[in-house]
């Protein structure tokens, strides 16, 4: 019976499927090791049963990754597209930039063309200015030395000045000479008669700033004033103390007050009052280098009557009401105003004070005159009185009323 065993067993093993046979195999071999087989059986079912979620679960993140996949091959299509059209964009975009720096570039030749074109006519028309002042000065009454001299000086100047502008000598003898003979032009209200000399000094007065060797005296006219600005400028100018190119000295009431930027720079004691002032720093009401766009005045200022006047021509960047001068620029002009009186009067002083009643706005580029009077004098103070008018008189602006302090240098350095 024994002996028949094996037979039995391998006629059961040839029965069963191959991966039973391997795992009957092992469960007859444990057998031999006293193993339940049925219980193995059991296990192996159990995991089998285990592995069916498992699959599921793989199966299902499987699909995900696929999906997954599928979306990012589509965005690198996309982006694969988007980086066809951003180069074709960008090829576009190079070819556009090259036009543009083309035609820049034409720009710039025609620019520099129509420049030196221009430059070319400025200078034939100077040499016509030139030629123009020579034959109205054939046509002069030769007999009136002034008259002479005055063509001469009108010539001289002009020939000096195109020189050095074309030659760019600012040699020390030429700004000497350009000076004296403005110098001659500005101080002689007589040589002002006739022959439209007026038009002709108004137009050559302006120093070119690089023959300039002091700083920029804005009371002088310029080419922005109007007619009446120069009129009154005139009316007052011939009333002033004179020098002539005779050097012989013209007394008057009146005395021009230069700007010379900061006119402390220049005074007494100046050099200390400079050491706090700021390099950048600038006179408010001549900061502007642009003629005619803001603060355009000069101040005359009579010792005997013991008064300013000033004559202003607001510019454009004035502006406060729709054409019409700013109401702070206007206290600004009668603070200056009264305050350079003040100053005159009693020496270094402060606004204490300002009243200001605004009777009628005064349109922008119009010319008006302040009229600084002193009040009266108390210790240290100093009380102003001013009008503001229009040119003729006829219409009153502005009034105000100004308290000054005197003050020593020493408060000036802990204000
Ligand atoms: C070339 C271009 C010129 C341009 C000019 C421009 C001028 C300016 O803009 S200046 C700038 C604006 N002003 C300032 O910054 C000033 C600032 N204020 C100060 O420094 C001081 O307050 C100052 C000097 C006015 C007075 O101070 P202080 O020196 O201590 O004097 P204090 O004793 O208070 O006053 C002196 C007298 O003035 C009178 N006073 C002072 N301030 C005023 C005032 N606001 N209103 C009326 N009275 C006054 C006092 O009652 C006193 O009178 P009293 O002697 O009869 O008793």
């Amino acid at each position: 019976m024994t002996a028949s065993m094996p037979h039995a067993a391998g006629a059961a093993a040839a029965e069963d499927p191959p991966i039973l046979q391997s795992g009957l195999h092992r469960s007859r071999t444990v057998t031999h090791g006293h193993a339940e087989p049925e219980s193995e059986v059991a296990t192996m079912k159990k995991t089998v049963m285990g592995i069916g979620p498992m699959l599921q679960s793989l199966n299902v993140m499987n699909e995900e990754l696929r999906k997954r996949k599928d979306n990012l091959l589509r965005d690198k299509l996309v982006l694969e597209e988007s980086i066809v059209t951003c180069n074709k964009e960008k090829d576009e975009d190079t070819t556009k930039l090259s036009e543009a720096s083309e035609s820049l570039k034409k720009l710039k030749t025609e620019h520099d063309d129509g420049k030196a074109n221009a430059q070319k006519e400025i200078e034939s028309l100077k040499q016509q200015i030139l030629d123009r002042d020579k034959a109205i000065c054939a046509l002069v009454d030769t007999t009136k030395a002034e008259a002479r001299k005055l063509c001469g000086l009108v010539i001289w100047y002009r020939i000096i000045t195109h020189k050095c502008r074309k030659t760019r000598d600012c040699s020390l003898s030429s700004v000497l000479r350009v000076e004296q003979t403005l110098r001659i032009l500005k101080t002689r209200p007589s040589l002002h008669t006739g022959f439209q000399a007026d038009k002709l000094i108004h137009t050559t007065v302006r120093l070119p700033g690089i023959f300039s060797p002091r700083p920029r005296d804005f009371s002088l006219p310029n080419s922005s004033w109007s007619p009446k600005m120069m009129e009154l400028y005139d009316h007052y100018n011939s009333q002033c103390d004179l020098e002539t190119e005779d050097i012989e000295s013209q007394k008057g009431p009146w005395i021009r007050l230069p700007s010379y930027n900061r006119i402390l720079k220049y005074a007494k004691g100046g050099v200390y009052l400079s050491k706090i002032m700021q390099s950048k720093a600038r006179l408010f009401t001549r900061n502007v280098y642009q003629v005619g766009a803001s603060f355009e005045y000069v101040i005359f200022l009579n010792k005997e009557e013991k008064k300013c006047v000033c004559l202003f021509q607001a510019g454009h960047l004035l502006e406060g009401p729709p054409g019409h001068v700013h109401g702070g620029a206007i206290a600004t002009m009668i603070d200056t105003v009264t305050g350079t009186h003040a100053t005159f009067l009693s020496g270094l002083v402060v606004t204490a004070n300002l009243n200001i009643n605004y009777r009628n706005a005064i349109p922008l580029g119009s010319t008006v005159i302040l009229e600084s009077t002193l009040d009266h004098i108390e210790g240290r103070k100093t009380h102003i009185n001013c009008k503001v008018t229009s040119a003729d008189g006829s219409k009153v602006h502005t009034e105000a009323t100004a308290l000054f302090v005197s003050i020593s240098v020493s408060h000036l350095m802990g204000m």
